[in-house]
């Protein structure tokens, strides 16, 4: 359904996707994982035909067969929302404030499936009974600020779910909520994929979230997709040296000592050695680089091409 092929997002001072290929057919599910700015959302918003203005989108993107690299936005309002849907990340800012939830929920469905207030309310009421909202004819003349977290995300899922797309992109949806919840919103994308045979592109820095929710995991650093394969297999047996830190980084009583209490930091892997002898000028890790970057070119600031370090303050 979804074919990319060395898809590039340029935002001018840097590529924050660097030559992305993959196929997402309908009910797949795939992660993808990494760091803060390593480029996750921005990948998820060239397949929305949503990147900021000062980003250039390259390569190929085709959608049900459409090349959408170059397409106009008449063309893209046609797929989106149809076909390819977003969860935007925070629930809260994702809502209008001042709109009813019931409201938000049946605009997409008056303005892209051309339906009538009382057939979208309607198909309102049925989707927030397919996401779990409980007591949905009262919550459907609430406001955002009225109902839980939780219950934001679940709004916000039907929201995407409004013109029933083939594809669905999740980002980070269940950063915000705590771990029972999140549980909960990750099994429900998991089972409205499988029902409806729909893709999920699962976005996420939650390891664990990732492994329950998708069959591939792509893993992101600075821009590039450096490694890929089934989840079980990436999350046991990682190859490349970035999936191992970003393993070994996730939050755990051991490593949480480890790393002084930082969440989410990798800490220093003992005894690694950069395989490249020269480090950018000022690198505080003197030789002994946490990660173990088999790119790192010691280029400061970073050129295009080389891997970003994102643990080093001072040195790339
Ligand atoms: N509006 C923008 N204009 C210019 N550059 C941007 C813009 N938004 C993001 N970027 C840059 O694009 C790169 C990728 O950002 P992106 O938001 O995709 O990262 P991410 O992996 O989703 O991070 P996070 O997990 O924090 O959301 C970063 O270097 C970021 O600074």
């Amino acid at each position: 359904m979804i074919e990319a092929a060395g898809l590039t997002v340029d935002m001018g001072a840097g590529q924050a996707v660097r030559e992305a290929s993959f196929v997402i057919a309908p009910g797949d599910r795939i992660g993808i994982v990494g760091e803060s700015g390593c480029g996750k959302t921005m990948l998820g918003l060239a397949l929305m035909g949503m990147v900021p203005d000062a980003g250039r989108v390259s390569g190929s993107l085709t959608i049900d067969g459409t090349q959408m690299v170059g397409a106009g936005e008449a063309i893209w309002q046609k797929l989106r929302a149809r076909r390819v849907a977003m969860i935007f990340q925070e629930p809260m800012a994702a809502l209008n404030p001042i709109k009813r939830v019931g409201e938000t929920v049946m605009e997409p469905m008056m303005v892209h499936l051309g339906l009538g207030r009382d057939a979208a309310r309607a198909r309102a009421l049925e989707l927030f009974r397919e996401v779990g909202i409980p007591d949905p004819e009262a919550r459907l003349r609430q406001f955002p600020h009225e109902i839980s977290g939780g219950q934001r995300q679940r709004v916000l899922i039907a929201l995407a779910l409004a013109c029933d797309p083939g594809v669905l992109i999740a980002d980070e949806p269940t950063t915000a909520l705590d771990a029972n919840v999140a549980l909960r919103v990750t099994q429900l994308l998991v089972g409205l994929a499988e029902r409806r045979t729909m893709g999920l592109v699962f976005i996420s820095h939650d390891l664990a979230a990732v492994a329950r929710a998708t069959e591939r995991v792509m893993v992101m650093y600075g821009g590039d997709i450096v490694e890929r394969g089934a989840t079980e297999e990436v999350l046991a047996q990682p190859r490349h040296p970035y999936t191992r830190g970003l393993l070994s980084a996730r939050p755990s009583p051991g490593n949480m000592r480890a790393t002084g209490g930082r969440r989410g930091r990798l800490p220093t892997i003992p005894g690694s050695v950069p395989p490249l002898a020269e480090l950018a000028p000022g690198c505080r890790f003197a030789g002994r680089c946490p990660v173990e970057l088999d790119m790192c070119r010691g280029e400061r600031p970073p050129q295009r091409g080389t891997m970003i370090c994102h643990r080093s303050e001072e040195g790339a």
